[in-house]
């Protein structure tokens, strides 16, 4: 067993308000699985948590004018945190709610920066829960409900039952203007299989990419998805195109770019580094897998706005393409910007 696995998975459970969030935790909870969970939840700043979990919950007292918000989620979710593990054994995941109006940044931050927690736990996914009703909606007037969609590595595109198919599609097709590569599932009341939800390792950076394979062929071309394929039934595990209209959110992107070969290490890194320190705010997420020149060993990192995490992975194997791929999801990204100085890197 690698020391990975033995880290305490943590799913982020993230999603507008009564999008159905507390629905797909109580499924979680009481389907019969074998595991046992503990449940920190996230109201509003305010992290409260099932009292008898945690040794000293009571002394949790929540300061919400004293200072910045995301310190104290943070402070405060560290300690929570550290206070699990002394209970380490009585469950085997950890599941972290939070309120529908919160930004995940914070909390997905936590795992990175600090080091006590980063031993012990490791993030698994962040779930995002959306309300096919009201999503588009949302879209428009929430920012916080587009950094949701922006931010998952899943999502439940909920409450099927209270929209039209051609209602549905819509839905998907907005939030694929915002995160085309999160694994979608349309759902009623969170009806989904628990290892859609579960153990996604979507954080592993080893994993990175590898969750949707597909994930470049949809930025490099064209977004001409108008070859609906009437008549046709097709059936095959592609989630982009094929009746989907194709929107591009104008406030909230992704940009996935690609090298064909080598980049030189002495260039990105410092280039990265600048980028997601001058452009942090606006980057939500950035994750990237590369080929350094004359390193046998893949180089793979992630980052949640400036904080990154990367690490030399396993070898290129015999036979496999060496080539230099990554991602940004964010507001307002610098396209041309970004694409000339990921291009200056080529090696
Ligand atoms: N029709 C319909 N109702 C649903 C579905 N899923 C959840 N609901 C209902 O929607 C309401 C909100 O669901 P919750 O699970 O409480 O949503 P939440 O995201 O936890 O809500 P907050 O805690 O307020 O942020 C509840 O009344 C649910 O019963 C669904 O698929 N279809």
């Amino acid at each position: 067993m690698s020391e990975v696995s033995e880290k305490i998975p943590v799913t982020l459970l993230t999603g507008y308000l009564g999008a159905g969030k507390t629905t797909l935790l109580n499924r979680i909870l009481t389907e019969d699985h074998g595991h046992k969970f503990a449940v920190i939840v996230n109201e509003f700043g305010e992290i409260g948590i099932d009292n008898d979990l945690v040794i000293g919950a009571d002394e949790e007292v929540f300061e919400m004018n004293n200072g910045c918000i995301c310190c104290t989620v943070r402070g405060d979710l560290i300690r929570i945190i550290e206070g699990l593990m002394k209970r380490k054994g009585k469950f085997d995941a950890i599941l972290i709610e939070t309120t529908g109006l919160a930004d995940p940044a914070p909390v997905a931050q936590t795992f990175f920066v600090d080091q006590d927690v980063q031993d012990q736990a490791r993030l698994d996914a962040v779930v995002t829960v959306a309300d096919a009703k009201w999503l588009a909606d949302r879209l428009k007037d929430a920012p916080e409900a587009k950094s949701q969609i922006a931010f998952a590595d899943v999502i439940i595109l909920n409450k099927q039952d209270l929209v039209s198919p051609e209602e549905m599609r819509e839905v998907e097709a907005r939030i694929r203007a915002i995160n085309p590569y999160a694994k979608l599932h349309k759902t009623s009341r969170c009806n989904v299989p628990l290892d859609a939800v579960l153990g996604r390792n979507a954080f592993e950076l080893d994993r990175i990419l590898e969750i949707e394979p597909d994930f470049l062929e949809v930025d490099e071309h064209d977004h001409d998805h108008d070859h609906d394929h009437h008549g046709h039934d097709h059936h095959h595990d592609h989630d982009h195109g094929h009746g989907l209209k194709h929107y591009h959110d104008e406030e909230m992107q992704s940009l996935a770019m690609r090298i064909d070969g080598d980049v030189d290490p002495h260039r990105f890194m410092p280039w990265i580094n600048h980028i997601t320190q001058k452009e942090g705010p606006s980057i939500l997420r950035s994750k990237g897998i590369l080929a350094f020149k004359g390193e046998p060993k893949r180089f793979v990192f992630q980052g949640v706005h400036m904080i990154l995490d990367g690490d030399l992975q396993r070898d290129w194997k015999d036979g496999e393409k060496r080539e230099s791929k990554i991602v940004f999801i964010g507001r307002h990204l610098k396209e041309d910007e970004l694409r000339e100085g990921f291009m200056a890197c080529k090696a």
